[in-house]
């Protein structure tokens, strides 16, 4: 993998504002994220971390700047191929995955693929051998209700990753998980990201989650601290 200075970044910000009512979220935020890189958006709450995620990811039009993926300004793409490109591209994962309560865990990891036009049974397949990769094939048949936090937000990255997306995105995978699930998750989630070579931007205000990541970038009152800065 590359990541030196002078690799082309796949997804990269330039001077973000995003105002939402009467707060500025985003003043002059800037991030690149290269091909295949786990890069980790730190900083304090408020700090407008999701709102950078939410710009990067197409989920939010920001104000000012822009957002630039594989050389085309996301930013400025109609809401018909922006949803596309987020379906094929992008997956993402919450802090409270966002399962659908009423599937199972294998109907929950299966539907992006019958999404894409998969019968059901290949679907199914491919949902299973993911569900096996992050360690929760046991627990196929369950709703999200009758599984732990983190089994959830395993099949959450399962569900997530199943398209084969260049990007994904990670708001808090782990704020609402124990260290020991936490640990689990976040092993998962790197290994499955390095094989497949996925780029990765993780949000997160928990160091020891911020320290599984290739790079950091720091937000301070909506902007990027410059490194060896101490904000
Ligand atoms: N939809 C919204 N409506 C109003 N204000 C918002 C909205 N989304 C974010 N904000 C505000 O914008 C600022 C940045 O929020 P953001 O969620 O991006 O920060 P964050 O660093 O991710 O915070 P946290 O770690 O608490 O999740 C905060 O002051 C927040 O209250």
């Amino acid at each position: 993998m590359n990541n030196g200075e002078n690799a082309v970044p796949l997804l990269a910000a330039r001077d973000l504002a995003k105002t939402h009512g009467r707060t500025q979220a985003l003043r002059g935020a800037s991030a690149e994220l290269r091909a295949g890189e786990i890069l980790a958006v730190t900083g304090a709450s408020g700090s407008g971390k999701s709102t950078l995620l939410h710009c990067l990811a197409g989920i939010v039009r920001p104000d000012a700047g822009s957002v630039t993926y594989g050389g085309e300004r996301l930013d400025r793409l109609p809401e018909k191929r922006l949803s596309g490109l987020r379906r094929g591209d992008f997956g993402v994962v919450f802090q409270f995955g966002q399962l659908i309560p009423e599937l199972t865990a294998l109907d929950n990891v299966a539907l992006p693929l019958m999404l894409a036009g998969s019968s059901r049974g290949d679907a199914q397949a491919r949902a299973g051998e993911w569900l096996e990769r992050f360690g929760v094939r046991g627990q196929a048949g369950l709703r999200p209700g009758e599984m732990s936090g983190g089994q959830a937000q395993r099949t959450s990255l399962a569900r997530a990753l199943v398209t084969g997306p260049k990007v994904v995105f990670a708001d808090e995978p782990t704020g609402a998980l124990d260290s020991l699930a936490s640990e689990q998750v976040m092993t998962a989630l790197v290994h499955t990201a390095r094989d497949s070579g996925t780029a990765v931007l993780l949000v997160t205000h928990d160091a020891q989650v911020a320290a599984y990541a290739d790079r950091e970038v720091r937000l301070s009152d909506g902007a990027v601290v410059p490194t060896g800065v101490t904000a």
